[in-house]
């Protein structure tokens, strides 16, 4: 189940993993997994507010964007680094979410069921593995799930919530529409897009949130977009505990 994205080379360039100035940001709060009681804790992490130094300059960049075409806007963070002990947590959290909303009992299901779910999970949840060539993009400290509020600190109407498990988390999906509120939404999401981008992010190609700088992700994107296929990850997985495999 390996995406293409995962082949990319790594060659860490071991900046830090540094706390993020919250203060200049809004922030989703409580923080939505260490709610469900992910187990951060596992892994000798304080906080999921940690990124690496050039993405957090990145992400300051992309604020400044976004306050010279709307004063008062803030990026607001929802989520940044996520170990991979945490990664497992929110895949099997899913995985039992979707089973109840589909009112199926996990010992009854068949193996096929199990199999199309996770499939439908893992097209928005990274696989959480320990394999150093195929970090889980959140656990390098490059990827980082936002949206935005405005100046009243309202947040903006997206069309979707964030790690919705459905085609309404692509992108695009309402690029088309002709409804007046949909159409906002797709407005909205490009306000995102754009500012992120400008700052040199790439964004997840199902998920309007997820952006990252210098992961496996953000350099197979920009290969995409560009010949020569001559970017590398910067970033493998950072971890706090040293002697992991
Ligand atoms: C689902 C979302 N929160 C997310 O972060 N997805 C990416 C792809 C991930 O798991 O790394
Ligand atoms: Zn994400």
């Amino acid at each position: 189940m390996i995406k293409p994205y995962q082949k990319t080379p790594i060659q860490d360039c071991h900046q830090p993993l540094v706390k993020i100035p919250l203060e200049k940001f809004a922030v989703e709060s409580p923080h939505p997994y260490q709610k469900l009681g992910a187990p951060y804790h596992l892994s000798g992490v304080d906080s999921p507010y940690y990124l690496r130094q050039e993405v957090i300059e990145r992400l300051i960049a992309a604020q400044t964007q976004l306050q010279s075409r709307y004063p008062g806007w803030n990026i607001l963070i929802f989520d940044a680094y996520r170990p991979v002990e945490v990664q497992q947590f929110m895949v099997d959290y899913t995985f039992a979410e979707t089973l109840k909303t589909r009112q199926l009992k996990p010992d009854l299901i068949t193996s096929e069921q199990r199999q199309a779910i996770l499939e439908e999970v893992y097209q928005f949840w990274a696989l959480p593995s320990l394999d150093p060539a195929t970090p889980p993009p959140h656990s390098t400290g490059a990827a980082i799930d936002v949206t935005l509020v405005n100046h009243t600190e309202k947040i903006i109407d997206m069309g979707s919530p964030i790690d919705e498990i459905s085609p309404r988390s692509y992108p695009n999906h309402f690029a088309k529409s002709d409804h007046p509120d949909e159409h906002k939404y797709h407005q909205n999401r490009q306000i995102l897009a754009d500012i992120m981008i400008s700052a040199g992010f790439q964004q997840h190609q199902n998920e309007w949130w997820h952006f990252s700088y210098g992961d496996q992700m953000w350099a197979w994107l920009t290969n995409q977009q560009e010949t020569g296929n001559k970017y590398i990850a910067k970033y493998g997985r950072f971890s706090f505990v040293s002697s992991r495999s």
